[in-house]
């Protein structure tokens, strides 16, 4: 291997538009023993033979980058080219798909090379075609790239060729317009550019080789100033995966890949159908960044990219680069992938000064995946995907939406807009942004923690007697009086320093099912109470689904064995029916039997409770900041939002700026459930919040921060969010929708605004109110919160027709005005159930009434007179109720229905009267009716409306 006339593997490859795959192969089927290297070097004998074997494809190659199609057509060159171009087609067809994939922009170069490429016997006989054509084996392909260089026109020794790069430029958009004219066949579209291949000189001789084929090339060859490919990547790892001796698709994807990447690049991003431009644009954007980078390195064992400005990377740096790209381009682990891209910074920046950062963003750039959070804008979306925002208003018009600049676009919207655009989208809550909220737990640092206990359970089997009976009955140390405050959830510490346990006051109220779901997510172990004079009941069932879908153990509270009529062991049977077995009977759930009411055997329910926790091994790090659920909020007088949290891990301390929901503060005081001020609340612990700004909804985390800024930054981003998705969740209904309220007819809406002082009445409240939702009447609630009724709330309620239901709250001063003039109605409430049934009975009264008919008399016919001009006129006696001239009649003969419809007349003796009552005679006659019989009954009848009921 000469020094000078040595050529490296990838230049070859680059040189002769194939890959070097092929080429070792190649060389291998000739004798030559060579790398797989791409740095290997070529002596003068293996290039000889190289450019021997493969001097068509490099022809094809500069043929396409010169030729201006439409002066060789004039020109003929028919005759020469043709042949080649047939067998060349002939091989093509069998890469078909990939080239027309290419088609729509660099399809002239690309495809090309690729039938040079396919089986070596193939090249045989185009060289054999194509003595003359050799000539342009000078060409040198790295001229692509727009520079002249300088070891190109080295490598190729057998004929150097001047010829300058931008010959390539002008080349593809020439053809371009000739191929439209020139209409050859499709498949032709790529021969064409092989034939106009050589650049001027050449183009005399070769003018004859040239074909008329070369037009199809045409259109896409906004090719010629890119630099780098953009997809290589992608292609690469394709290419790369056929290995040397690789069928020919391989072969053929190398070359496409390999050869034409500087163009390819930029036409690749766009699919056959997109237009042209963007593809274009795209390429040049990235292969721009690309360029120096990895990914001609990647391919490195193979194909090394033509157009690398960089010269000759060595070993390591191809390897490096290989890996780097390789996990981009997998996506693999985050881990790797990040430590991957280091790497691949920390060498960029070695290897190209000042690069780096420009290499970090095109990485971001290259990656096809959009982290968003669902409601970016389009100007947000446009500018990640790097492409103007009137494209995006143009697709989502084409999808039928009319957005604006500055509209948030939604889940499926954005996923639809960002594909068309290739890039895929992934959603990121906002809480995945914040996960890092929470420290991490030092395992030195736990130390156990009282277990969370929910009691569940079916109505009136005596929940609430529990919780009571504990409640009181547990008091710490000689501390009089119990637990007086109703806060959600209460410590309790068990005689003997046992241990304490942490009860969730969650009661069991249906309404408040939602709550209780929540509850168990906190929840450790659950009690679920079954009055044992009772049965398994369906809340009992609902309970213990709650629970096992939380995956917390249970212990069954068999309550009211007080009773005569308690039988436990019958509980426990229906309890085995379902799976469930009892520890006495040889299962895994403890069981208790108790009364609530006496507080028999409540501590040995406690003591398992406790035995239930140890096995759980519940620990918890009290060192770090706050961690925790809401239990509570609500609005209180004097002080404002008061927050019942349970810290579930960390301390919170007075001053710990906070985060719970969409709310921020910073704790001003802490209150146990005995209403006593403490300074701290460590793991397990029930503890009332004083300073959040807001009220959260129960069951929202709640984190202590460093920074109270930090907190109200993430909370108004969650607000944002919140109002967002209230927003879009509510009013929008789909087209289906509509079509079948339509069909339903009559459907009305009732909207309603809920306040109340406790966010979980208003939430059950809620709950319940929008499942009185029916068919004809669709509830909305169209906002609720803690807090008074505001002038704010009205304004809303007026707009949109709403009514403002206040459950234990009242408006303001300024509200109760502004409704007045504003006619809104504000409905205030202290029992949840009043609230539903008049809200229920409201929504009857907006029901369009039904009408049920009404018989209101039978009259007998016992006499029939036919008086001419006037008809039959019947005498008649009221049997029962009473008949009114204005009465809707039917005949009924021998209890059938002989005819419908009105009276003419009602006389009692000659006069006309308004009704006859029962037991009087009358006389009458029938419109348009005169059939009428002695036996005959009239049945008068009304509609009557009735009031329908939900
Ligand atoms: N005899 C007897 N009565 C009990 C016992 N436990 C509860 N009760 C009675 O059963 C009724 C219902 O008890 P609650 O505690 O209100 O039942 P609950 O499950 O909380 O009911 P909801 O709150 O309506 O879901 C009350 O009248 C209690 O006095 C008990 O152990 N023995």
């Amino acid at each position: 291997m000469s020094e000078d006339k040595s050529i490296k593997l990838f230049k070859a490859a680059k040189e002769l538009n194939i890959g070097t795959g092929t080429i070792v192969d190649f060389l291998a089927s000739k004798g030559f023993k060579i790398e797989k290297n791409p740095a290997a070097k070529l002596d003068a004998d293996m290039y000889e033979a190289l450019l021997k074997e493969y001097a068509v494809d490099k022809i094809i190659k500069e043929e396409a980058k010169q030729i201006s199609i439409g002066k060789i057509r004039k020109e003929e060159t028919v005759p020469a080219t043709e042949k080649p171009v047939e067998s060349r087609r002939s091989r093509d067809f069998e890469n078909e798909e990939i080239l027309i994939k290419n088609a729509g922009t660099f399809a002239p170069q690309a495809e090309k090379p690729k039938p040079a490429e396919p089986a070596p016997a193939k090249t045989d006989e185009r060289s054999d075609n194509l003595p003359g054509v050799k000539v342009v084996g000078k060409i040198d392909l790295n001229n692509l790239s727009g520079k002249p260089q300088p070891e190109a026109e080295k490598p190729a020794p057998p004929k150097p060729e001047p010829k300058p790069e931008p010959v390539k430029t002008e080349a593809p958009e020439k053809p371009a317009e000739p191929v439209a004219e020139a209409k050859p066949e499709p498949v032709k579209t790529e021969a064409p550019a092989p034939a106009p291949p050589e650049p001027a000189e050449e183009a005399n001789d070769e003018s004859s080789v040239i074909r008329a084929k070369a037009e199809r090339l045409t259109g896409p060859n906004i090719i010629g100033k890119i630099n780098l490919p953009v997809n290589e990547p992608k292609r690469n790892p394709i290419a790369s995966s056929s290995n040397t001796g690789g069928a020919d698709h391989k072969r053929k994807r190398k070359r496409k890949e390999g050869g034409p990447n500087p163009q390819q690049g930029g036409q690749q991003p766009g699919t056959p159908g997109a237009g042209p431009q963007q593809g274009g644009n795209r390429g040049d954007f990235r292969g721009n960044r690309n360029a120096p980078g990895g990914r001609p390195d990647f391919r490195g064992n193979r194909n090394v990219a033509p157009g690398t400005p960089k010269e000759e990377p060595s070993e390591k740096d191809i390897q490096d680069q290989i890996k780097a790209t390789l996990a981009r381009l997998s996506g693999a682990g985050k881990s790797g992938k990040f430590a991957q891209r280091a790497k691949f910074r920390r060498q960029k920046r070695d290897d190209v000064a000042a690069s780096a950062e420009e290499l970090a963003m095109e990485q971001e750039l290259q990656s096809k995946v959009l982290k968003v959070t669902e409601f970016v804008t389009a100007n947000e979306l446009a500018s990640m995907m790097d492409v103007p925002v009137t494209q995006i208003i143009s697709t989502c018009m084409s999808l039928g939406m009319f957005v604006s600049i500055n509209q948030r676009l939604d889940a499926e919207t954005l996923s639809i807009v960002a594909e068309e655009f290739g890039y895929q989208v992934e959603f990121v809550k906002p809480q995945d942004e914040e996960a890092n909220l929470e420290e991490e737990d030092n395992p030195a640092d736990l130390i156990p923690r009282a277990p969370i206990v929910t009691i569940m359970g079916h109505v009136d089997h005596g929940k609430t007697s529990l919780l009571d009976f504990i409640r009181k009955t547990n008091v710490i140390g000689g501390e009089a009086g119990g637990i007086t405050q109703h806060i959600g959830a209460y410590e309790v510490t068990l005689p003997d320093n046992k241990g304490k346990i942490t009860f969730l006051d969650t009661p069991g109220h249906e309404a408040f099912t939602a709550m209780r779901a929540r509850g168990a997510q906190v929840t450790d172990i659950v009690i679920i109470v079954i009055a044992a004079d009772d049965s398994v009941m369906p809340q009992t069932r609902e309970a213990i689904n709650h629970a096992q879908a939380a995956g917390a153990p249970i212990i069954f509270a068999f309550n009211k064995i007080d009773r005569p009529g308690a039988n436990a062991d019958k509980v426990r049977e229906q309890l085995s029916a379902m799976n469930i077995l009892v520890e006495e009977w040889g299962g895994k759930y403890q069981t208790q039997e108790i009364s609530a009411k006496t507080g028999l055997n409540i501590e040995l329910l406690l003591e398992k409770v406790l035995l239930e926790a140890e096995l759980l091994e519940l620990k918890a790090n009290p060192k770090k900041r706050a961690v925790g659920t809401v239990i509570e909020s609500a609005l209180d007088k004097g002080r404002g939002i008061v927050t019942t949290i349970l810290v579930q891990a960390g301390t919170l301390r007075v001053g710990d700026p906070i985060l719970a929901g969409c709310y921020s503060g910073r704790v001003k005081a802490l209150t146990n459930e005995r209403g006593q001020r403490v300074e701290s609340a460590g793991p397990s612990t029930p503890v009332q919040v004083l300073g959040m700004q807001g009220a959260p909804t129960a069951g929202d985390k709640f984190n202590s921060l460093e920074s109270e800024v930090e907190a109200r930054e993430i909370a108004n981003k969650r607000l944002q969010l919140q109002r967002e998705q209230g927003l879009r969740t509510q009013k929008h209904i789909t087209l289906d929708e509509i079509g079948r309220r339509l069909a339903v007819g009559n459907f009305k809406e009732l909207n309603i605004i809920v306040k109340g002082d406790v966010d979980g009445s208003i939430e059950a409240l809620s709950d319940s109110l929008l499942k009185l939702s029916t068919e004809q009447i669709q509830v909305n609630i169209i906002s609720k919160g803690v807090g008074q009724i505001s002038e704010s709330d009205v304004l809303l309620a007026s707009a949109s027709d709403a009514i403002i239901i206040g459950f234990q709250v009242r408006p303001s001063g300024g509200a109760r005005k502004l409704a007045e003039a504003e006619q809104i109605d504000i409905r205030l409430y202290s029992i949840i159930y009043d609230a539903i049934n008049e809200i229920k009975a409201a929504m009857e009264g907006m029901l369009a009434p039904t009408f049920e008919e009404k018989i209101v008399a039978n009259v007998e016919i016992r006499e029939t007179f036919k008086i001419s001009k006037v008809g039959t006129i019947a005498g008649c006696m009221v049997l029962d109720g009473k008949i009114n001239r204005n009465s809707k009649i039917r005949i009924v003969r021998e209890g059938v229905v002989i005819y419908t419809g009105e009276l003419a007349s009602l006389k009692r003796f000659k006069d006309d009267v308004k009704e006859v009552a029962t037991g009087y005679e009358c006389g009458l006659n029938i419109q348009n009716f005169n059939n009428i019989e002695v036996g005959d009954i009239v049945e008068a009848y009304e509609n009557v409306e009735i009031k329908r009921k939900l």
